[in-house]
């Protein structure tokens, strides 16, 4: 049993069936006996993860900063709820507690969270496997830019090994549970060289 952190869509204007498939993530987490953790809302994507992850069973944890319990009603009955002081503690707070990390489609604050744990993992800050769920080629148009910033050097391509790209919840699922957890190593500038002397496979 692990802890899963599911990132994902705060916003009430989305079309339904990223909330469809919110359910089943979270029906899916409780199913494989898995623990939840998330940003505490009770809208959306996260808010419907949240209630059928703990429908089906599933412990579940909202970490919420101060100043959204204004405006974010977090849900009746959630397992746990960690109040922090402010937006920063609470990425730390729920990036501490996860064994692993569920994307789900998304704007600017999923971004956020899905940026700053994979930057984290592929400069071996961490080892804990991510997987995106890109239902209805929600991701399409960034995994399109990314690929065209690793050909051109701005990225390596070990980026895309650190990450599990699917439509399928249970293939994401079976990813984190299954995923090695070697820590990305940075070679030092001293042994390599110049960057651009390494292979391409190697940067
Ligand atoms: C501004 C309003 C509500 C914001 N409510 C949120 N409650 C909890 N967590 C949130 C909220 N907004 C962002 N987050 C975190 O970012 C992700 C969702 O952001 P996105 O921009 O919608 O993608 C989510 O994973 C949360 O951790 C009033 O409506």
């Amino acid at each position: 049993m692990s802890t899963i952190c599911l990132y994902g869509s705060a916003s009430g204007a989305i079309d339904p069936t990223h909330i469809d498939l919110a359910r089943r993530v979270g029906e899916a987490i409780a199913r494989r006996g898995h623990d939840f953790v998330y940003g505490g809302g009770g809208t959306s994507v996260m808010g419907a993860a949240e209630a059928a992850a703990r429908t089906a069973g599933a412990r579940t944890i909202g970490v919420i900063p101060r100043a959204l319990l204004d405006v974010e009603q977090p849900p009746e009955g959630i397992s746990e709820l960690v109040v922090t002081d402010d937006m920063r503690q609470r990425k730390a707070e729920m990036d501490e507690r996860a064994d692993a990390f569920i994307v789900l489609p998304g704007g600017l604050g999923t971004l956020e969270e899905l940026f700053e744990i994979w930057v984290a993992r592929t400069i071996g800050l961490h080892t804990k496997p991510l997987a995106v769920l890109d239902s209805g080629g929600h991701y399409a148009g960034l995994r399109t830019w990314l690929e065209d910033l690793v050909a051109r050097g701005f990225a390596r391509p070990l980026v895309w090994d650190v990450v599990c790209w699917t439509e399928d919840p249970d293939e994401a699922l079976d990813f984190l549970e299954q995923a090695p957890r070697e820590r990305v190593m940075l070679p030092s500038s001293e042994a390599v060289g110049k960057f651009s002397d390494w292979p391409r496979d190697r940067r």
